[in-house]
């Protein structure tokens, strides 16, 4: 499979997790913005995807992004999805526009929802979702020292003379 391939629209992306769920397996959902992605992403997605069986990525578009991170995305959602389509741990990408992924999961109803551990259980969309249909909701704790944020401070002060 081509990486592209992976990066899907939510109505394509629906029958493809149904069947995933009638083979038994158990599908995991995370979401976020992933402008550069880095150690910390790829450690937790990479951890996110052994938590079951497929791993689905919600992907904040870049007019949702720029709502919530003022300055961003630095990185387009064309550029974002295919950088994560093609983590070999990573299943399907599908993007929203929204400000949270809440249609999303409801669409979705994946078996485990994951975000890292910068949130708590009760602070993650979708969690009364998921845990009304019987799943799970998991954190997973984060690479001190990792962020695009970090990564932004970094360049701009190799670059300030
Ligand atoms: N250092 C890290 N280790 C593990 N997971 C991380 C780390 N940083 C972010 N994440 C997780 O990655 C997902 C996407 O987060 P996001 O795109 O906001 O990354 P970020 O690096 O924190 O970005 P920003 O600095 O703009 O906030 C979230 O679920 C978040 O919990
Ligand atoms: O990359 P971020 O900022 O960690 O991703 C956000 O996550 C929010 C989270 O799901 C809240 O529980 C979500 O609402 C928002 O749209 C971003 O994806």
């Amino acid at each position: 499979m081509w990486s592209k391939d992976k990066i899907m629209t939510r109505e394509a992306l629906l029958p493809v997790v149904t069947d995933w769920k009638a083979q038994g397996q158990r599908v995991v959902f995370t979401n976020g913005c992933f402008d550069l992605l880095h150690l910390g992403h790829v450690d937790y997605l990479e951890k996110a995807r052994h938590l079951g069986d497929r791993l689905v990525v919600g992907l904040n578009t870049d007019a949702s992004v720029s709502c919530l991170k003022p300055g961003r995305p630095l990185q387009d959602e064309v550029s974002r999805a295919r950088v994560l389509a093609s983590l070999l741990f990573v299943d399907a990408v599908v993007l929203f526009d929204e400000q949270t992924p809440l249609t999303l999961i409801e669409a979705l109803v994946p078996d485990i929802l994951v975000k890292g551990d910068d949130y708590t259980i009760s602070g993650i969309v979708g969690h009364q979702v998921v845990l009304q249909n019987g799943g799970q909701v998991l954190t997973v704790p984060l690479v001190a020292g990792y962020s695009t944020t970090r990564i932004v401070e970094r360049i701009q002060a190799h670059l300030t003379p």
